[in-house]
């Protein structure tokens, strides 16, 4: 079979380019009971009961996505079950099932191995789900995939091709303190400072915003949702590419925490640049129907009252893309999203 030339390896193509020769190649197109490659999860439908069943893996590789000696044994275990359920949350659903399949040097510290499945049970009993599978082999350095199972009433499916034109941009947490929090570790800053301290926590165990997700997928006036890993800049586009739309991102309504705020003034870093391209903060970047605004908005904090809600844009026809305006104008973020085979 001659599916690549000569010129596409992984580094040439891009992660999502990858992805999307994958799809073409197996032919992963939606059928009338599920729905594949291309969203934050597989779908499967049950037609007898209304309920779809959500579908997520995703890897983490050591010294690729952590490294050990940044991050407590614990904080991985929650981290790496937490990437995953916040894509069931993406769509709105609840998480129910993990499975877990991990790679481990023979030697690894029994220390090491507490931490680590105390992490994940925290976070299993946090959310009522159970570990119900995986695999186990021996390997170089330690890679952890989970794969979990969620399920939602299928008419409350919140996907990324569902952005109208019209709508409003919302923001679900805040955004920029994971990529300080990565910045630090890796000019190997002071962790004792109380606010590097804290934008390190925020890269190693990052909010995930389950309840959140299922009560704006219960509202009915959100028509598309995406949870942002790779940065806004990156997870916003393929809202606007999906949805077929145009969207508007106003940079001086980013929610951004004061302490990263300060840490940027410090270091003269940018807090746009790192707020919409480093990632990993899974925050919940959504578009909701513009009349219901205020409505939206008051219900919800009523329900979350310490949870950050933001609107900071908003859809519109024309060319399916992202455009930033910093006070109005238009804005260059810089960087680009993270790729597994184009970033550092
Ligand atoms: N190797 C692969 N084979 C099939 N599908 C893949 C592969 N890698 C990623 N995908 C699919 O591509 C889509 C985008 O993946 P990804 O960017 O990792 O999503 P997310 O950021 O939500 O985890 C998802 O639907 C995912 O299931
Ligand atoms: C040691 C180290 N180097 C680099 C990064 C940066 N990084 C790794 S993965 C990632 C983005 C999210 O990863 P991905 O596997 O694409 O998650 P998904 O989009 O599939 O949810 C980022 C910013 C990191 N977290 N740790
Ligand atoms: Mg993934």
């Amino acid at each position: 079979m001659n599916w690549f030339d000569e010129e596409e390896s992984p580094e040439e193509l891009g992660e999502f380019g990858l992805i999307e020769r994958i799809a073409r190649l197996t032919g992963s197109g939606n059928t009338h009971d599920s729905m594949g490659i291309g969203d934050d999860c597989a779908v499967i439908r049950n037609t007898s009961n209304g309920f779809a069943t959500l579908i997520t893996t995703d890897m983490l590789v050591e010294g690729r996505h952590f490294k050990r000696n940044w991050i407590s044994a614990e904080d991985l275990g929650y981290t790496s079950l937490a990437v995953n359920i916040s894509d069931i949350s993406a769509m709105g659903g609840k998480p129910r099932y993990a499975l877990l399949s991990i790679g481990l040097p023979g030697n690894t510290d029994p220390d090491w191995l507490n931490g680590f499945f105390g992490g994940i049970k925290g976070l299993c009993d946090t959310h009522g789900m159970k570990l119900i599978g995986g695999d186990t082999v021996k390997s170089n350095s330690v890679i952890v995939n989970f794969t979990v199972l969620g399920s939602i009433p299928e008419k409350n499916i919140l996907l990324r091709s569902g952005a109208k034109p019209g709508d409003k941009l919302g923001l679900i947490g805040r955004v920029g303190d994971s990529g300080a929090g990565l910045r630090l570790l890796k000019q190997s800053s002071s962790p004792d400072l109380p606010l590097h301290r804290h934008l390190i926590s925020a890269h190693n165990r990052p909010t995930i915003y389950v309840r959140e997700a299922i009560f704006l997928a219960e509202s009915g006036f959100v028509h598309s949702m995406i949870d942002v890993s790779d940065g806004i800049r990156s997870d916003a586009a393929h809202i606007a590419k999906q949805s077929g739309a145009k969207l508007t991102i106003h940079t001086d309504r980013l929610p951004v925490s004061d302490v990263l705020a300060e840490v940027c003034n410090a270091f003269s870093w940018s807090p746009e640049e790192i707020a919409l391209t480093a990632g990993e903060d899974y925050a919940l970047l959504f578009s909701f129907h513009s009349d219901r605004e205020e409505n939206l908005k008051r219900s919800f904090q009523n329900s979350f009252p310490d949870t950050p809600f933001s609107v900071i844009g908003s859809v519109s026809d024309g060319n399916a893309g992202v455009r930033f305006l910093k006070n109005g104008r238009n804005f260059d973020p810089g960087a680009h999203g993270f790729d597994q085979f184009k970033s550092d």
